[in-house]
């Protein structure tokens, strides 16, 4: 019902149910309809986050009704939700015939983790690059959907022109194993790029992020630990064990060289996202487009968020699911916490040659 309560106010814009599948109790969009970078519909997420283990997402899938993928707008809000659906309303019709120009190509360049880390952010702040076409929702090929094949993953993408980059970002690829190699497969080039953030904080979120879809949830504390008497984490825990830089990074690094990777910071993206992004801009080989004059802080968000761009009504921030208000942890258990990735961090500033400054 959600999916198509979502849908119906394009349908006058030639938009379908037909233009989604159903797989596993899962509506997906079958091919990109409208312009990548500004769409509604292709900012629908793929289980964003859905950070459960394989059975109880099955559950959750099997529980949910086919519209519950339609999650959130993982892009920017203005606050205003009637404000979005009218605003994807109005779109131009350009949007769509401009849509026709160009191909649809393999990623370049794909933000491959962290989750939690902050890559939607990296991602929306990308697309306002004109030489950016990226997907909007996460297509999880080389992870979940890699059976469907090269062709299907090709299709999801935008049509670009020459000069423009295709990207997409899905933050789960940096700790599946065979990600790397499946990546190699299709492109020793691929620049590859990671936003990294603290790792306690990161578990946090991540914990925050299950804690919204299951409110049964344990607690952070008797989750981290294997044994509360002894303090032995939990690594087997998916909030704990992402965290875990280096020994992923070790993975990837035995297909692409540390040249191919560009590490940014969660953290600084979001003091200083205009630094952040012309480290971004430069390793892509791109104009620094994206600059100071895009950004502004906003107070009540406490984030970064989108100036108002030119010929447009309203400024753009990131949506209700991005600067969650996190639960109070005990400080003996974030340190504890702390204690344990000390090593993997120290390991992980070593490799890549760059300090984070978490400890
Ligand atoms: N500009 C801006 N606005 C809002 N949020 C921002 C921004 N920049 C970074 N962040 C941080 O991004 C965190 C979510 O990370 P991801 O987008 O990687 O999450 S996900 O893996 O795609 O679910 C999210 O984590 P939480 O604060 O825990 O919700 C934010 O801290």
């Amino acid at each position: 019902m959600a999916l198509f309560n979502c849908v119906m106010p394009l349908l006058n814009k030639g938009v379908c149910l037909s233009n989604f599948i159903k797989k596993d109790e899962i509506w997906i969009l079958k091919r990109p309809v409208y312009d990548q970078q500004t769409s509604f519909l292709q900012k629908l997420q793929l289980n964003d986050g859905l950070d459960l283990p394989p059975q109880q997402q099955s559950d959750a899938r099997k529980s949910s009704s086919p519209g519950s993928v339609v999650r959130e707008l993982p892009g920017f809000h203005s606050g205003n939700s009637r404000l979005q659906e009218k605003d994807n309303e109005q779109r131009p019709d350009n949007i769509s015939i401009a849509n026709n120009f160009g191909s649809k190509k393999f990623p370049q360049t794909i933000i491959i983790g962290v989750k939690k880390g902050g890559t939607r952010a990296l991602l929306e702040f990308l697309r306002i690059h004109p030489d950016v076409r990226a997907v909007g929702a996460e297509p999880h090929f080389f992870d979940r959907f890699y059976d469907k094949g090269l062709e299907w993953y090709r299709n999801l993408m935008p049509r670009t022109l020459e000069g423009q980059i295709t990207m997409e970002k899905t933050p789960s690829y940096f700790v599946t194993k065979e990600a790397p190699r499946r990546l190699f497969d299709l492109s020793r080039h691929i620049k590859l790029i990671v936003v990294v953030r603290d790792p306690v904080t990161r578990a946090v979120s991540d914990y925050t992020q299950t804690l919204s879809k299951q409110p049964g949830l344990p607690s952070f504390q008797s989750l981290t630990f294997r044994n509360s008497t002894t303090g032995l984490i939990d690594t087997s825990w998916s909030a704990v064990r992402i965290g875990i830089y280096a020994k992923h990074l070790e993975n990837w690094l035995q297909y692409f060289p540390l040249s191919r990777f560009l590490f940014v910071s969660g953290e600084r993206l979001v003091t200083d996202p205009a630094g952040e992004m012309g480290r971004v801009q430069d390793f892509l080989g791109l104009k620094r487009v994206v600059t100071a004059k895009h950004f502004y802080f906003n107070q009540t968000k406490g984030f970064p968020c989108l100036k108002k761009p030119e010929g447009s009504s309203r400024p753009r921030c990131l949506g209700k699911s991005k600067g969650r208000p996190h639960p109070q942890i005990s400080p003996e258990v974030l340190l504890r916490l702390r204690e344990f990735y000390r090593p993997f961090n120290m390991k992980f500033y070593q490799m890549t040659g760059q300090d984070f400054g978490w400890d």
